[in-house]
């Protein structure tokens, strides 16, 4: 056979792949209904997992790798179609944010970063030794938001900073680059609830993953999935318990738009933990 006649079989059978993915959507929208209905889960994993058990144990050993990844990736497409459909079908994304940028007239930083002090007098800033304390000041309200260094370009990221946003359910709400004497740095600004605007073009989200082959590529092919660029990633080991990682990702999107709102919602429901870090408007 020619190539150009076994790519025309290739097309045939495309077609009818084609033909049978479109079917099982639709059944998937159904099952969405049902489990709208219910409010029972999307994701069944012992489910999927009989499903790959049962389809692949006739499957030759020398394509049984590439249909597993098929069937996998099936039922990952049909997850995703069916978060989106459950949110149309009911309000159900348990996240909460506010709509406006809180006033600051009073802001608390680290004594030693107070020099990147964007925009606000310095007379007015509280200055303490680390960022617990600054969050401690932000809830008992003697501070009304705080600013430090999230990002150095030659030095990497602030460990310290994200451990205490995650630690502490506080939320960045803006992201300003400033440039000290040849050192780009990200600095932002971080209260206790989190603010979405419209011109917000960045989602800082943290979570955990099952320690397990393919959890973390899945969680990123979802990202993917949804047409939604990161722009940052990087990982932290736990301090103190089993040993595990934080991943810590920033997306490029915002809230207020239905595909980033179903990406939370299924990385919600499908990783250990989530946590959303922050929503903000970065230039680069
Ligand atoms: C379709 C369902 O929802 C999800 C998707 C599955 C699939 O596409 O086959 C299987 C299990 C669930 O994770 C279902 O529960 O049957």
């Amino acid at each position: 056979m020619t190539l150009e006649e076994v790519r025309k079989q290739i097309d045939v059978v495309d077609k009818q792949i084609k033909v049978l993915f479109k079917e099982r959507m639709i059944l998937a929208d159904q099952v969405a209904r049902v489990k709208a209905e219910s409010e029972d889960a999307i994701y069944k994993p012992d489910r999927e997992e009989a499903i790959i058990t049962k389809l692949t144990g006739d499957v030759d050993d020398s394509i049984k790798k590439e249909y597993t990844a098929l069937i996998k990736r099936i039922m990952e497409v049909s997850r995703k179609y069916q978060y989106g459909r459950t949110l149309e079908l009911r309000n159900c994304l348990d996240v909460s944010f506010v709509t406006e940028e809180p006033k600051v007239k009073k802001l608390a930083m680290l004594k030693h970063e107070l020099y990147i002090c964007q925009g606000y007098s310095r007379d007015l800033v509280n200055t303490v030794s680390d960022y617990e304390q600054v969050m401690e000041l932000i809830r008992k309200d003697e501070a009304d938001a705080g600013m430090g260094i999230f990002e150095d370009i030659s030095y990497g990221v602030s460990d310290s900073l994200h451990e205490a946003l995650t630690m502490n359910d506080f939320y960045i709400y803006r992201c300003d680059e400033v440039l000290d004497e040849g050192h780009r740095k990200k600095v932002v600004t971080f209260g206790k609830q989190l603010v979405v605007l419209p011109e917000h073009n960045r989602l800082k989200i943290v979570f955990v993953c099952k320690n397990k082959s393919g959890s973390l590529a899945s969680v990123l092919s979802m990202i993917s999935d949804y047409g939604v660029n990161l722009t940052e990633i990087h990982s932290v080991p736990f301090r103190g318990g089993e040993w595990n990682y934080r991943f810590y990702v920033e997306l490029n999107g915002n809230l207020l738009q239905k595909e980033i709102q179903a990406l939370v919602f299924q990385l919600i429901n499908e990783t250990e933990t989530f946590k959303i870090l922050g929503s903000y408007f970065c230039e680069q």
